[in-house]
């Protein structure tokens, strides 16, 4: 009898880059919305009367609905348990329900002059928007992470999760860069318009995810067999699997360096183009091209330390590398006397350099410390854990801002506007650096104690 070895769809690298690119696709859309207003803070001070204590509320509301109501953490427990076509279904779909919310808010005008919990009614219906959209598009960044593992386990999964993390940063590079141009095409300006475009973009994601379910359905069909298999020898995900997770120190290193890193650059991010106008006196309508000039370097870098990670290893030492730069930079950008925009530009070129290698370290090494049924919540976890920080920080930096920077008032697009000092903000944001270089080192000690093989090659063979 003639025996047919039969292939999984995973070992055609057509089919598993091509279903990498769908998901992904996804996601830049979602990174896209995420940063759509960070270019335009003084647009919306001028047009909508937003103070940077506002816009630290608005930035902050990404976390509301994943922190207080534990809905990321719930979002990795129902994909552990329902899978990854159903919850990636959902969270795309609340993705585009957030961003409609969010584009009523701020186009309307039917809120004018109303507060709702203290806040200005547009403020706040702007809020509760980005508050669903977060929980869809972390959602959505979990299950991507477990069907890139799915997909490409035992192969070059950090180069994937580097491609992933590559296309996320074009949408984050195009809202930075194409948001005011957006606002003020047509002569007239809109702060609505770069959300609309945002809102179209997340229904093409939408549809990409749906074509993808049909590419995982035929994966898990090639692996029928092979699943079987597994899940006789392997228990489903239990409840009691989160204490698993909880009690593991290696994946609690990841989740604290995960939250004090990213808490230095995303929240940075929100105030870069700000910082850009009010220190290194760069026009406001261009200013959001310096801080673009970090995701492009990521474009390119997260793949290439992923490739290096797959073939080399050295994951725990890169992370440490990539803390080390996020501290020089942060502290250069403090230095008062450093104003020049060439200086602005460079640190924020080394900035993309440290925020391409821990990402492309840090989240493929997930999968070497938590089996992979207990990946979505383990994920999950690190996210919650993460918005802790995406949402205090910025609501931090526009208080201190508020508080304790201004320095006076100017005229910009035919309104009178406060003018900021950021050397503590950017104080605050070294000491995250700081930090980050300690958890980073323990991690680097656990994995030595316990072999995770954090500093050995991916792919297998
Ligand atoms: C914001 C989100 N929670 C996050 O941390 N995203 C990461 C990418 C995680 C994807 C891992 N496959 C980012 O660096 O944007």
């Amino acid at each position: 009898m003639v025996e047919t070895v039969r292939k999984s769809l995973r070992d055609s690298a057509a089919a598993r880059w091509t279903a990498l690119l769908i998901v992904s696709f996804t996601m830049m859309c979602g990174y896209f919305l995420t940063d759509v207003l960070s270019p335009i803070v003084g647009l919306l001070e001028s047009q909508l009367n937003w103070t940077r204590a506002d816009y630290g509320v608005y930035t902050s509301s990404y976390g509301w609905f994943n922190v207080f109501l534990v809905m990321l953490i719930l979002g990795g427990i129902i994909l552990d348990k329902l899978g990854i076509r159903i919850t990636g279904l959902g969270a795309t779909a609340l993705m585009v329900i957030g961003t409609a919310i969010k584009y009523w808010a701020v186009s309307t005008h039917v809120l004018d002059g109303e507060t709702i919990m203290g806040l200005n009614a547009q403020l706040f219906w702007a809020c509760i928007g980005f508050a669903v959209f977060a929980v869809g598009v972390e959602v959505a960044g979990i299950t991507v992470s477990k069907i890139i593992v799915k997909w490409f386990k035992g192969k070059e999964m950090a180069t994937a999760m580097g491609m992933q993390v590559a296309l996320a940063r074009v949408g984050t590079a195009f809202a930075l860069g194409f948001s005011v141009p957006i606002a003020r095409a047509l002569g007239v300006i809109d702060v609505s318009r770069p959300v609309l475009v945002a809102l179209i973009g997340l229904c093409i994601g939408l549809i990409a995810f749906i074509v993808y379910m049909v590419m995982d359905k035929k994966l898990d069909a090639s692996e029928a067999n092979d699943v079987q298999a597994e899940i006789s020898h392997e228990d489903e995900f239990k409840i009691s699997d989160i204490g698993k997770i909880l009690t593991n120190k290696g994946w609690w290193y990841i989740a604290i360096l995960c939250v004090l890193f990213y808490s230095a650059v995303f929240p940075f991010l929100k105030y870069a183009t700000d910082l850009m106008v009010n220190k290194f006196g760069v026009d406001q309508n261009i200013a959001g091209l310096i801080p673009m000039l970090l995701p492009f370097g990521n474009i390119l870098l997260t793949p290439l330390f992923g490739g290096i990670y797959d073939r080399k290893g050295k994951g725990a030492s890169i992370m440490i590398i990539g803390s080390l730069l996020l501290i020089v930079v942060h502290a250069l950008f403090s230095v008062q006397m450093l104003n020049n925009w060439i200086i602005a530009m460079i640190l924020v070129i080394i900035l993309g350099v440290a925020f391409s290698l821990v990402p492309s370290a840090m989240w493929p090494s997930v999968p070497k410390i938590v089996p992979e049924k207990r990946l979505g919540t383990a994920y999950s976890l690190i996210f919650w854990v993460q918005n802790w920080g995406l949402m205090g920080v910025p609501l931090l930096i526009g208080w201190v801002l508020e508080k304790y920077c201004i320095t006076g008032q100017t005229m910009r697009d035919g309104m009178m506007v406060n003018t900021y000092d950021y050397t503590l903000p950017m104080l605050i944001f070294t000491g995250f650096g700081l930090l980050a270089l300690v958890f980073a080192f323990l991690l680097k000690a656990e994995d030595k104690k316990k072999g995770y093989g954090l500093e050995s090659p991916n792919i297998e063979g």
